[in-house]
């Protein structure tokens, strides 16, 4: 492991200095490479697959884990967009002249080696080694077991762009260990390695929080609401609460539970009602929502559960003040929103509550990279330091400062 890592710190050196028109080329290549070896692709995804089901494996855990040919060409146009984006190292963030008349220039720089272990979606593989090659950084990749084979082969298909182009393939590599012994030694290697991002559940951000030696940035799970105020437009209500809780329930950043207001509750909640069983949306409701609606009654800890799944809880509250507090009890600082019309209201809602995106009048499901305009992303960082929300190549940055003199001293 150690003389892995080295070799990754190694060529981190050389990565952290390639010109912008070589790393695009470099990406734009890997972007065809994925392409042109689509079959293989598919081939260890079908191996991974085989076991998926032979274990059983949820739906959801099975459609992550899933591959085909339009799949692979959207990761090849995440690489493409990542690409096209202005480049991140070097930019100059601030700058000044001191009283001395010192040049000070505080320059972005990449982050050097940083370790991902993520869940077993092998788009993650591509997307996340992309950003980071973009922004100059070595990648230690680790994702879930399933995805063992799909992962083994997007790899070593971006390490043969990285070697024809006479670049060392370690800057891109899967932990030679992908075992959890693995993780909890590549997590105390704080000569080597330079950020550790876990990007999955909660056993897994508890296991890294507790033993790293390295910063985390983490991209913890999401439990994210929305809250329908009292003067909230009747006429988005559904289709936005439909795309959070429905349009993909195993994202990290769909509707858990749905806050209302018990002035517009007697207008929406019965065709809220309809609008989700359409879905087959199984629906846990509060006392007072049970006056209204068929529901199955909820208990106060169904508020701390990540369904990841086609499941909502439904809570009517007294104002705003009482959606805020239960947000900030429950939340896990992922994605929340507030449907409503009104300016103080909204407003209120943005600066009080404390998350990584806060939304007025769209679906929490838009807390994404690529829906960003980022290309891609690493995950969403629940951290408040030093990056937080959907993960870009800025964020894999972090800066220096450079100063230019001419021969002062200080006095
Ligand atoms: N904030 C964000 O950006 C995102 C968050 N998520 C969250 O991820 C979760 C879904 O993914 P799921 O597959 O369940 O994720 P898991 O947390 O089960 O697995 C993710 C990765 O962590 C590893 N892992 C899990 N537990 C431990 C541990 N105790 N010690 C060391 N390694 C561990 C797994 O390894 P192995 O497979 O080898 O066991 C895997 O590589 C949800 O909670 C979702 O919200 C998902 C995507 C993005
Ligand atoms: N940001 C991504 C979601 C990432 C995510 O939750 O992934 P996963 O838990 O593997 O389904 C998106 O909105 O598609």
């Amino acid at each position: 492991m150690r003389d892995f890592l080295q070799k990754a710190k190694q060529s981190s050196r050389i990565i952290g200095t390639l010109g912008t028109a070589m790393k695009n080329n470099i990406l734009l290549q890997m972007a065809d490479e994925l392409i042109n070896s689509t079959f293989m692709i598919l081939e260890a995804n079908n191996l991974d697959m085989q076991v998926a089901k032979e274990m059983n494996l949820s739906s959801a855990m099975q459609d992550r884990l899933f591959l085909n040919e339009k799949r692979i060409c959207d990761m090849a146009n995440a690489i493409r967009q990542i690409a096209s984006q202005t480049e991140p190292v070097g930019r100059i963030l601030d700058g000044w002249v001191t009283k001395d008349g010192l040049n000070i220039q505080k320059v972005s720089i990449p982050i050097g080696v940083i370790g991902i272990i993520y869940e077993s979606r092998p788009n993650v593989t591509s997307d996340t080694a992309a950003l980071c090659f973009k922004s100059g950084n070595v990648c230690v990749l680790k994702g879930g077991k399933e995805a063992e084979n799909s992962n083994q082969a997007i790899a070593k298909i971006l390490q043969a762009v990285l070697e024809k182009n006479s670049l060392p393939k370690e800057a891109i590599s899967l932990l030679p260990d992908s075992s959890r012994e693995g993780v909890a030694k590549l997590i105390k290697e704080d000569k080597f390695v330079d950020l550790i991002v876990p990007r999955g559940g909660e056993a897994l951000i508890r296991f890294i929080s507790e033993n790293s030696a390295i910063p985390v940035i983490k991209h913890d799970k999401g439990i994210c609401h929305t809250y329908i105020d009292e003067d909230a437009a009747i006429g988005k209500v559904t289709d936005i609460v439909i795309n959070a809780k429905c349009q993909r329930p195993s994202a990290c950043n769909s509707l858990e539970t749905l806050l209302i207001h018990q002035n517009i509750a007697p207008h929406i909640l019965n065709g809220l009602d309809e609008s989700l069983k359409e879905q087959n949306t199984t629906i846990k409701g509060c006392t007072e929502t049970l006056n209204y609606i068929k529901a199955i009654p909820l208990i106060e800890k169904d508020f701390d559960i990540e369904y990841l799944d086609n499941v909502l809880n439904i809570k009517i509250v007294k104002n705003i003040d009482e959606a805020i507090n239960h947000i900030q009890k429950h939340g896990s600082g992922h994605s929340e929103a507030i449907l409503s019309e009104n300016y103080t209201a909204i407003n209120k809602f943005l600066n009080e509550v404390d998350a990584a995106c806060v939304y007025a009048n769209a679906s929490t499901r838009f807390t994404d990279g690529g829906e960003f305009g980022l290309g891609a992303e690493v995950g969403i960082s629940t951290n408040k330091l030093h990056s937080r929300g959907p993960m870009g190549i800025n964020d894999l940055t972090t800066f220096k400062y450079k100063i230019y003199g001419n021969g002062q001293i200080r006095k």
